[in-house]
C-alpha cells in the first residue's frame, strides 16, 4: 500500500500534481478540499452561518452527489470552505472519510492542507506544492477568463492572500509542510515540469523508504 499525501496553498497546483501523480502511479486521488467546499456550500444553501460551528457541523451531513456540482469550484465556495475548515468538529467529522481513502487496498493519493500533517502523517512519500500569490493569482485569472467571467486581479490577489492567512493561521491543522515532505514551487515550473519535478521527488521518496 503507498500513499502519497499533496498538501500546498489554494491554486498551488497541487490537484493538477496529485492528479497525474495517481495517472503515473495508477492510485485512485482524493482531492480533499471539495469535502470542505461541499461543507461550505451546504450552510449557504441551508441559510447557516459558515463562522458559527454548530451550523458548519450540521452541513457535514451533505449528500456524496454534492460532491460532483460544479457550483463547488467556485472562488467563492472556496472562501466559505476555508471558513468552515476552521470549526475542530468540521475536520473531526470528516477526518475518517479521507483515512479511509488514504487506506485503501492498493494505496492512495490525497490533496489538501494536512494531509501530510494530520490525515497520513506516515505516507510513504509527502510534497508540499507551492508559487507566489501572483502567479497563483494568474492561475485563477486564467481559469475565470477561460470560463467567460470577468476577473479582477486585485480581488484574486486579495482573495488568496485571505485564504493563505486563515488557512495558515486557524488552531486546528493549519496549512504547514509536514515533517518528511519536499518543497515544489512551481512559480516557474510549466505544468509538465512541475510533474516531472514531482514524480522525480516521490520516486525518490519512494526508493528512501524501501532502503530503510
Ligand atoms: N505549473 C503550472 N503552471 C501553470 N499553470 C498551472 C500549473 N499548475 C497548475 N496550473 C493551473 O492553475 C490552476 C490551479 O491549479 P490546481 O487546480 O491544480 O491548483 P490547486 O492547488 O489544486 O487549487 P485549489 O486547491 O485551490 O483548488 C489550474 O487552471 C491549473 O491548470
Ligand atoms: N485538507 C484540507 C483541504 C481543504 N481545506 C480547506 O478547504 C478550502 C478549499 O480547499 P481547496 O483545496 O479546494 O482550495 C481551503 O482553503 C481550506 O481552508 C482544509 O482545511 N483541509
Amino acid at each position: 500500500m503507498t500513499i502519497i499525501a499533496v498538501d500546498g496553498p489554494a491554486a498551488s497546483g497541487k490537484g493538477t500534481i496529485a492528479r497525474a501523480l495517481a495517472r503515473h502511479y495508477g492510485l485512485p486521488c482524493l482531492d480533499t478540499g471539495l469535502l470542505y467546499r461541499a461543507v461550505g456550500l451546504s450552510v449557504l444553501k441551508a441559510g447557516g452561518d459558515p463562522d458559527q460551528e454548530a451550523d458548519a457541523l450540521a452541513a457535514c451531513d451533505f449528500e456524496d452527489g454534492l460532491l460532483n456540482d460544479p457550483a463547488l469550484r467556485s472562488e467563492a465556495v472556496g472562501s466559505l470552505a476555508s471558513r468552515v475548515s476552521v470549526h475542530p468538529s468540521v475536520r473531526q467529522a470528516l477526518v475518517q472519510r479521507q483515512r479511509d481513502f488514504a487506506t485503501r487496498p492498493g494505496g492512495a493519493i490525497l490533496d489538501g492542507r494536512d494531509i501530510g500533517t494530520v490525515i497520513a502523517p506516515d505516507a510513504d512519500a509527502k510534497i508540499f506544492v507551492t508559487a507566489s500569490v501572483h502567479v497563483r493569482a494568474q492561475r485563477r485569472y486564467a481559469d475565470a477568463l477561460e470560463h467567460g467571467g470577468h476577473p479582477d486581479m486585485d480581488s484574486l490577489i486579495a482573495d488568496i492572500q485571505a485564504r493563505d492567512t486563515r488557512d495558515m493561521s486557524r488552531d486546528h491543522a493549519p496549512l504547514r509542510m509536514a515533517d518528511g515532505a519536499d518543497l515544489l514551487d512551481t512559480s516557474d515550473l510549466a505544468i509538465d515540469a512541475a510533474i516531472q519535478r514531482a514524480i522525480a521527488l516521490v520516486d525518490a521518496q519512494l526508493e528512501g523508504h524501501r532502503k530503510v
